[in-house]
């Protein structure tokens, strides 16, 4: 739900306007999306767990959209190994010619990482990002997720979110991270189907402790329990997950970290970096359109 400005420049110019395949959005575009050739350079699909060379990545955009300056799109900084930099740009490169323009959808628990996950896989696959609270924000004049609930209740915060899906539906080249509980409404499933959804599946501890750190000020599901902040974000979010995980196994393909810090051999997936995670997504979604394909 953070650094969501941008979109309100994007939105309206983007959902109304159905563009096929890989025509781009109306507005000028400005993508200049070749990533360096690595010729000589193999890259394999593994992160090798020793970090070799740390840096902060600044995720610069390489594609400015819409006369906005690619620079403007706020990204936060985590440490990011060169190497998983360079096995992201090779995935993207694989995985674009499969997604032929559809949109991504990302699904999970609320802090999940849809977002800062979204806005890497945006970047890195020249598609622009949406946050699907900041458009139904935008369709109530601007009054945040935590006041509609509190104005106008849930059902009504939830018949935006369908419309903004809708109106999403019948767009290309969007990354889309949704809302939490975007998954409970059949309908909403019909319109992410037009798309590839993923499942970002994070531990509830871990959820947990991101939430705790950030605060729970944005998200109204969260406001009710008694206890310290971490316990009763944990309970909620547990009540909530168990409500819902057969939801979010309509995606087309999950990502678990819990499976990512098995293969990187690291105990906690506190320790992943966004971008193994968007690895490991561009990853799944190859296997979806693949499989989609007929190609295994
Ligand atoms: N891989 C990660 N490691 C550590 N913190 C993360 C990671 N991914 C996201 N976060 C943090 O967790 C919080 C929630 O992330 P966000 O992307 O907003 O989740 P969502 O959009 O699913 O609600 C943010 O403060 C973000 O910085
Ligand atoms: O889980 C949920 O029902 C919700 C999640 C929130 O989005 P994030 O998942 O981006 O926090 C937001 O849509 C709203 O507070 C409801």
């Amino acid at each position: 739900m953070e650094s969501k400005a941008i979109q309100r420049l994007q939105f309206p110019a983007m959902v109304y306007s159905d563009k096929g395949g890989r025509t781009v959005p109306s507005g000028s575009l400005n993508m200049s999306c070749g990533f360096m050739e690595h010729k000589k350079l193999r890259v394999f699909v593994s992160v090798p767990s020793v970090k070799i060379q740390q840096r902060k990545l600044p995720l610069k955009i390489a594609c400015s959209y819409n006369k906005v300056p690619a620079s403007t799109l706020k990204s936060e900084s985590f440490k990011t190994p060169l190497s998983e930099e360079l096995i992201l740009k090779s995935k993207s490169k694989e995985v674009e010619p499969y997604l032929s323009g559809r949109c991504i959808y990302l699904v999970g628990m609320m802090g999940s990482g849809k977002t800062t996950v979204g806005k890497i896989l945006s970047q890195v696959l020249c598609y622009s990002f949406f946050d699907s609270d900041t458009l139904i924000e935008e369709e109530v004049d601007g009054t945040s997720v935590a006041d509609i609930f509190k104005h106008y209740g849930e059902t009504f915060f939830r018949d935006k979110e369908t419309e903004v899906l809708r109106k999403l539906s019948m767009t290309h080249r969007h990354v889309i991270s949704t809302g939490g509980g975007a998954v409970v409404r059949p309908i909403n499933w019909k319109y992410m189907h037009k798309g590839v959804s993923i499942w970002l599946d994070v531990p509830v501890e871990a959820l947990a402790q991101r939430i705790t750190a950030v605060g729970t000020n944005s998200r109204p599901l969260l406001h009710s329990e008694v206890g310290d902040a971490y316990t009763k974000t944990f309970m909620r979010l547990s009540s909530l997950f168990e409500e819902r995980s057969q939801a979010y196994a309509n995606a087309n393909a999950k990502v678990s970290l819990e499976n990512i810090a098995a293969k990187l051999g690291q105990k906690d997936v506190s320790d992943l970096t966004p971008t193994a995670i968007a690895i490991e997504a561009l990853e799944q979604i190859l296997g979806f359109l693949k499989s989609e394909d007929g190609y295994c």
